[in-house]
């Protein structure tokens, strides 16, 4: 015990040294940081925009360094030649340089990750350190190398575990079941001092090329997914802080989900979204139904939007004669033919070909007008005529209807407002499959429309009064700088001839002050990264992939999923299927096996469901069992209104929350069922927790935000992604039943990490209970 005790002295003797190391570089940044704000901002452009590149540069460092607190180290390898590393969340060197802190990303941590008692490579001893707050309140160690370590203390309690049912592949099994069995609360933590051997090859793969992680649920996919974008930012700094690295996730709910993770990692650059805020300025508020949401997904609208832009390009019926200042003109066919196949042979998007329509056009004009004067025109001449013309109202009429300017949102809309529009762009669409589409002008925008919107501002490009608008206020900008850069030539009397207000202006313009890289990325639309992450992809319809692609021209993306959780009608149920059109076959798969969530019972219930529905699972291993994780409780019906079924539904609730909810905001439990019980059940969990839980409880509980709220209801898809210490399923048979099928019974029952309560007054679906006959 006394040598435990030692042992334990001896690793709080580190853990202060790394802290108070910690501490002095908080202060010297902060320091710093003050240093140069309280230089102000006075002196040259060139200095300013240095002092303020510094303040940044500053404050993201205080940033990371309060952001690693918590856990900042780890683990430790002892290796060969009685070399000792400490593994931690950032690396930390000491005054002369001497590491004392290995960043778990360096390729020096890998061995902390990987190492096997059957692969040890120089790694004799794993030691996984469990800190509180400051104090080291554990040590767990797992010896690799048992000859080189047989007279060392080999303090280690090794496995033994209790519950651990992969304990072959598992590393830090102490430390990943108390990780795994401790309270959830409403935001995901990483996983960094845990991460096991088959996520870390994930995490730290190539950086080039498209990489799907398929796994069942629970296997970590979207822990994985964040460690992965964390790791390349340290491994690729210089290129990704650049370009930028995408996230998109399945809704907003989710990304505050898992918003806390990447900070804890030390990163905050990343720009995360969902498909529908993909173009900036559009907002999906409204959700398709299924048979909506699939045909929009399809991939026949590259052809269709396509064809509703050549639609705005169109040559007139008849010629059209007009009178302009005492001439006559013809606005001809032949001659709107032609400008038209110039126009197009720009090879521009439609908005931004149409100056080179009516130039043309103005110039055809200005033809005739030369030939009924009968005389040679100068320049001038040919000016005013020009404009003229252009500012003719009739003239700007018949060339706006031969080559009209629209945004992305009036053409997309016309699509779904006016049927004959649609007919014609998208002819392969049935009459059934158009009517399912027809909406109203002015509805609403859904995530379904995004990746329309995204592919018609691609072809349509700017609207070119929007392009004009923002010259107006770049020159109004150069206006302002010039002024500026002329005061401080007057100020400092550093006129000269040597450099002069404009060359002085344009410098401060080019090193000014600036956007972080994803504030600049975020309201770009045409926006390209270095590196796109997708979570729950199985979602993405083959048109959302086509707007992610575009978002990434290296195709260096990890996308994560599970075909078999896809509740969306445009989503995908194979992986070749969804991404070979736009991927070209060019990605590798891995996959994850291994169901750190969820109990062995409860997985092996959801995996033997999902088997006899047919749905596509990868194999599923559960890395622990928990005593009584799945319970049913069936109840007989009891009407339409199902009073008896409400009552058990509230009651299981109500002692879930009795047993798992903590008063200090930790322990959730959720009520899952289909999408139409959902209001019902909620007014009566609602109407309950008082008397159940104390009033005080109660209302603490019904006060808190909808994402942090420690008792919810929901439907599958607003499950999906999220876990719970506890989950009471109602009426598995109407889930099963809904839109989502068996794959939203599928993410439902895979939700807890403690206790599954399957309350059911109809027959259970095939699998739940037993293995389904083959
Ligand atoms: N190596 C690990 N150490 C500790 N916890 C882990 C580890 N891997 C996964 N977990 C935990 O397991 C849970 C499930 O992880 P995650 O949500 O990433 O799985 P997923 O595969 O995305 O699930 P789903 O398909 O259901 O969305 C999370 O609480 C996560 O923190």
């Amino acid at each position: 015990m006394a040598g435990r005790q030692d042992e334990l002295a001896r690793e709080q003797a580190v853990v202060d040294r790394l802290y108070d190391r910690l501490d002095e570089l908080r202060a010297a940044t902060r320091d710093r940081l003050a240093g140069v704000r309280r230089s102000g901002s006075v002196g040259t452009p060139q200095n300013r925009s240095e002092r303020d590149a510094f303040a940044t540069l500053y404050e993201d460092r205080v940033a990371q360094l309060d952001a690693v607190e918590d856990r900042l180290v780890f683990g430790r390898l002892d290796l060969a030649d009685e070399v000792t590393r400490y593994v931690g969340r950032i690396g930390i060197a000491d005054d002369a340089h001497r590491s004392l802190l290995t960043d778990w990303r360096a390729p020096a941590a890998t061995a902390f990750y990987r190492a096997t008692a059957l692969h040890p490579g120089d790694v004799r001893r794993r030691r996984h350190l469990v800190t509180s707050r400051r104090t080291v309140t554990g040590l767990e160690d797992e010896v690799l190398d048992l000859d080189a370590l047989a007279d060392a203390d080999g303090e280690g309690d090794q496995g033994g575990g209790d519950g651990v049912l992969a304990a072959s592949s598992l590393s830090g099994e102490g430390a990943l079941l108390a990780s795994l069995a401790s309270r959830r609360t409403g935001r995901m933590t990483d996983i960094v001092a845990t991460i096991q051997s088959e996520q870390d090859r994930v995490i730290r793969a190539e950086l080039a090329g498209a990489l799907v992680v398929q796994g069942g649920p629970g296997t970590g996919k979207t822990a994985v997914a964040l460690h992965r974008a964390a790791y390349l930012l340290y491994a690729h700094r210089r290129l990704l802080e650049r370009s930028g690295v995408l996230l998109v996730g399945p809704s907003r709910a989710f990304l505050r989900y898992i918003d806390q993770v990447l900070p804890s990692l030390g990163e905050t650059g990343v720009v995360a979204t969902t498909i529908g805020e993909l173009v900036p300025g559009v907002r999906a508020t409204a959700v398709d139904r299924g048979v909506v949401a699939e045909i929009k997904g399809r991939l026949l609208w590259r052809s269709a939007i396509r064809s509703a832009v050549r639609a705005r390009e169109r040559v007139p019926a008849a010629d059209h004669p007009v009178r302009v200042e005492g001439h006559d003109y013809v606005i001809r066919r032949r001659d709107v033919r032609d400008a038209i196949a110039r126009a197009r042979r720009t090879h521009k998007p439609h908005n931004e070909a149409r100056a080179t329509f009516v130039r043309e056009m103005l110039a055809r004009l200005v033809d005739q007008y030369r030939a009924d004067v009968d005389a040679e025109l100068s320049p001038e001449d040919v000016a005013l005529v020009t404009e003229d013309l252009r500012s003719h109202r009739e003239i700007r009429v018949a060339l706006n209807l031969a080559w009209f300017p629209i945004t992305p949102q009036r053409l997309v809309a016309d699509l779904f407002a006016k049927p004959h529009r649609l007919a014609e762009a998208a002819p392969e669409l049935g009459p059934a499959d158009r009517a399912a589409l027809r909406r109203e002008s002015g509805a609403p925008w859904t995530e379904s429309d995004v990746p329309l919107l995204d592919e018609a501002a691609e072809l349509l490009g700017e609207d070119d009064s929007l392009a004009r608008a923002e010259a107006h206020a770049l020159e109004a900008e150069r206006a302002a700088e010039l002024e500026y850069a002329r005061s401080v030539l007057e100020s400092s009397g550093a006129g000269g001839g040597l450099v002069d207000a404009e060359t002085l202006a344009s410098r401060f313009a080019a090193t000014g002050p600036r956007l972080t890289t994803a504030e600049r990325a975020a309201t770009d639309r045409t926006w390209t990264y270095g590196h796109v992450v997708v979570d729950e992809a199985q979602e993405l319809s083959p048109m959302a992939w086509r707007a992610l692609v575009r978002r990434v021209p290296t195709r260096s993306m990890t996308i994560v999923g599970d075909v078999a959780q896809t509740s969306s009608a445009a989503g995908a149920r194979s992986w070749s299927h969804a991404l070979d059109p736009v991927l070209r076959g060019s990605w590798r798969l891995e996959e994850l096996t291994v169901s750190y969530r969820t109990p062995a019972a409860v997985a092996d219930a959801a995996q033997r469901m999902a088997l006899a529905a047919g749905l596509p699972t990868s194999p599923l291993t559960a890395a622990r069992q928990v005593d009584g994780s799945l319970e049913l409780a069936h109840v007989a019906p009891s009407g339409p209104e199902r009073p008896d079924l409400v009552r058990q539904v509230v009651d299981q609730v109500s002692m879930l929350a009795g047993e798992f909810v903590g008063a200090d905001g930790a322990g959730r439990v959720a009520v899952v069922a289909a999408a139409g019980q959902v209001a019902a059940l909620r007014a009566a969990v609602e109407s309950v927790l008082p008397d159940a839980l104390g009033r005080e409880e109660g209302s603490r509980l019904l006060g808190q935000r909808p994402d942090d709220a420690q008792v919810v209801v929901l439907d599958p898809r607003q499950a999906k992604g999220l876990e719970f210490d506890a989950v009471v399923l109602v009426e598995p048979a109407d889930v099963a039943e809904g839109d989502g099928g068996a794959s939203d019974l599928y993410v439902a029952m895979t939700r807890p990490t403690q206790r599954l309560v399957v309350v059911h007054s109809r027959p259970l679906p095939a699998g739940i209970l037993e293995p389904v006959a083959a």
